[in-house]
């Protein structure tokens, strides 16, 4: 067990090429976002945007689309009910699922979607109502993408695993992973105040950083967007998910020195500073 270090973000942030154009920087597409749960979705399309995704697509509920919009106009938009959404999904490089998602019979057919429509090319972001609705059923987790991340926090992945949080020791959250996922294309991301990282060969990295002012909601969903914009322009390697967990943290404790409360869109406002001073260290 080793911690991510800052070096991680040199490696893998690189300075953009300049005959580069946004289809360099992965197409990503996030969908969730309920009736209640609108702003999930939203903090994690603005903090893929912020992390550098090259084009972005929301699928969500038509209610939320005044207030995606005024915040990020460079997000594309479809309603999550559009039966296009299955051929949008095909032609996307990174699709994240599950902020503010929900628990309904709609959320769990669009999973049904997602694994249906999913194939190898692709890397696949599981997150909160997503990682609850697979814990209700596991047939749901689409086996088939290239590489899938799961950011569940503890009790998310008790319902995941079964394992319960006392118990969720390195050892028992491997074996849990590989039971998962037999083909080790996945990477877990499990939240918390020191969050693990597990690699799909077993490998176990912790982040040294964070603060109990993230302690917010939309935290979560702010990174399960960067780790999505990440693997967007820079690919589903291991250490490229190290960056995205160590970067939100970074920003959060870079708020956190003159802030109480850390605001999860203050942290997605910082990343591209952030990630041109390390650009340029690499
Ligand atoms: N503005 C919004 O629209 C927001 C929507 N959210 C959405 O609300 C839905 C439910 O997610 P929640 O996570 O709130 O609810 P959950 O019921 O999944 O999890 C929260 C519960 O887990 C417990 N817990 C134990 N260990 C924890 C840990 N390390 N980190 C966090 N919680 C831990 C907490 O005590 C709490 O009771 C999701 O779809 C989520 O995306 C939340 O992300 C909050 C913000
Ligand atoms: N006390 C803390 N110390 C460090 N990081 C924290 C702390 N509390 C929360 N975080 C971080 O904030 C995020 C919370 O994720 P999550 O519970 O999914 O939030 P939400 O679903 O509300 O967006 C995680 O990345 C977690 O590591
Ligand atoms: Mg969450």
């Amino acid at each position: 067990m080793t911690d991510i270090s800052e070096d991680v973000l040199k490696q893998v942030i690189t300075v953009r090429k300049s005959d580069s154009h946004k289809g360099n920087y992965g197409r990503i597409l996030l969908i969730g976002g309920s009736e209640n749960y609108g702003g999930a979705i939203i903090m994690a399309t603005e903090a893929a945007l912020n992390a550098g995704a090259g084009l972005i697509a929301t699928a969500t509920h038509s209610i939320n689309l005044t207030a995606l919009h005024a915040r990020d106009p460079e997000a594309m938009y479809i309603d999550y009910r559009d039966p296009k959404l299955a051929d949008l999904i095909k032609k996307m490089d990174v699709v994240v699922c599950g902020p503010g998602l929900g628990m309904s019979d709609f959320a769990k057919r669009i999973l049904l979607m997602l694994k249906n429509n999913t194939n190898e090319k692709q890397i696949i972001v599981l997150d909160a109502s997503a990682l609850d609705l697979i814990g209700e059923d596991h047939s749901l987790l689409p086996l088939n993408a290239g590489h899938i991340i799961m950011t569940p926090h503890q009790m998310e992945w008790q319902r995941v695993s079964q394992i319960k949080i006392p118990y969720q020791t390195d050892a028992a959250n491997i074996e849990a992973l590989a039971s998962l996922c037999p083909k080790k294309n996945i990477t877990l991301v499990l939240k918390s105040n020191h969050t693990h990282v597990y690699s799909e060969n077993g490998e176990v990295m912790v982040n040294p950083l964070g603060n109990p002012g993230m302690a917010t909601g939309g935290s979560g969903d702010t990174l399960s967007g960067i780790i999505g914009g990440f693997c967007a322009q820079f690919g589903a390697k291991f250490e490229t998910i190290l960056a995205a967990v160590y970067i939100h943290s970074l920003a959060g404790d870079i708020i956190y020195q003159t802030n109480y409360v850390v605001k999860p869109t203050q942290i997605s406002k910082l990343l591209p500073q952030i990630m041109k001073k390390y650009s340029s260290l690499n």
